[in-house]
């Protein structure tokens, strides 16, 4: 295994700067993910890691070593695509087999790590028949077990289950998680499925146009997004955003929004000092509650409501802005009906306006 570090890395193609200038660190044996939406750079920065492109600009360090000029072939890094090109006329053994035999290993030490590998992966039963027929979830592991076969220095997985069923999916995460919690790989996986990432990783490394917007644990990037791009993207339904105004009275700092004024909790009151003035006020929907039990209620009217069985889905219009509730399923509000939100002061997150502008096309 290996640690990486990541020093001003820059990727252009031509005239377009796909990655900007960005530095991390990724520990021996650490899980990161790298999430964002299409095209704000994550698989430039796994393919520079690989080998597959060219460096623009910066260095990248493998347990201290500038790789920037070592060839892909010599990182010892193992790759994992979505697609999974198995060869069709060779027995699942002899697929996984394959970089071991490339490498001129011996076939007693060959059968052992294939078998191996085989027995973590569910795969025993399958060894002796060929690729064909193989369900996609079964395929994708004989392509892992393929790339781990040979103990990499680093994994790196792009969007390996994205086009899996929902089911092969929930299966191959907990294969691909329970793989790091044995091995312990430094591993990176690249993903736009924001609960992928947070299901998964040690620490989500958050990227929009080529920067990192935020690099931390999934709790920390949930509970406490850096920028509003962070908050917006990271959490399932997407937060409430709705625009405020912050400033500081007798008794403290305050916020306002909607017709309602609230004392800020201690927690913020540097962000307010940032922001002093307009602002964006945010709150994700876990937060919010029918009925009026907080310091900061509003008023507003049911516009829909989504039953999902385990929880319920409602949508409020308070004055215009729309707030997303999850509620219990018991909890079920007519149309049209007028009814109060809590907020939970404790979990309000605050932003400068100009965040919004910023990402508003990145939201979109
Ligand atoms: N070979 C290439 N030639 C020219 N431009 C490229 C090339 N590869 C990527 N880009 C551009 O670089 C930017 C970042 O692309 P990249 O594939 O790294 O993003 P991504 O976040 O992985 O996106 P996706 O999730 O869609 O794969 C995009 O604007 C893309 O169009």
């Amino acid at each position: 295994m290996a640690s990486i570090r990541a020093e001003k890395l820059v990727k252009r193609y031509g005239a377009v700067k796909a990655v900007h200038g960005i530095d991390f660190e990724i520990a021996d044996g650490e899980f990161v993910a790298i999430l964002g939406p299409s095209g704000c750079g994550k698989s430039s920065t796994m393919r520079m890691i690989a080998g597959l492109e060219p460096i623009s600009e910066g260095a990248i360090y493998f347990d201290g070593k500038r790789i920037n000029d070592v060839r892909a072939r010599d990182r010892n890094v193992a790759m994992s695509f979505e697609s999974y090109a198995l060869y069709p006329t060779i027995s699942i053994y002899e697929n996984i087999a394959f970089p071991l035999r490339a490498a001129g290993m011996d076939n007693a030490e060959i059968d052992r790590r294939v078998r191996d590998i085989a027995g973590k992966m569910e795969l025993t039963a399958l060894l002796s028949q060929k690729p064909q027929g193989l369900s996609s979830g079964q395929a994708q592991r004989v392509g892992l077990a393929r790339a781990l076969v040979r103990k990499p220095a680093v994994f790196l997985l792009d969007e390996p289950i994205s086009h899996l069923d929902t089911r092969q999916r929930y299966r191959m995460r907990r294969f691909i998680k329970s793989l790091h919690q044995e091995f312990n790989y430094t591993m990176i996986y690249v993903t736009h499925d924001q609960e992928e990432a947070l299901a998964l990783a040690d620490r989500v490394m958050v990227m929009s146009d080529g920067e990192i917007q935020q690099m931390a644990t999934p709790d920390e990037v949930y509970a406490r997004p850096r920028n509003a791009f962070v908050a917006g993207f990271v959490g399932e339904p997407p937060i409430n955003f709705v625009d405020c105004y912050v400033e500081n009275g007798t008794g403290g700092w305050t916020v306002s929004f909607e017709g309602q004024r609230l004392a800020l909790p201690e927690r913020l009151s540097k962000a307010a000092e940032r922001i002093g003035g307009e602002g964006l006020a945010a709150i994700r929907p876990h937060f919010l509650s029918l009925g009026d039990t907080s310091p900061l209620t509003l008023q507003g009217k049911v516009f829909v409501t989504e039953e999902l069985q385990d929880q319920n889905l409602i949508f409020v219009d308070v004055g215009g802005t729309r707030f997303t509730l999850v509620a219990h399923p018991t909890v079920t509000p007519r149309r049209c009906e007028t009814v109060t939100v809590s907020i939970d002061p404790e979990h309000l997150l605050l932003f400068p306006r100009s965040e919004a502008r910023k990402f508003e096309d990145l939201a979109a």
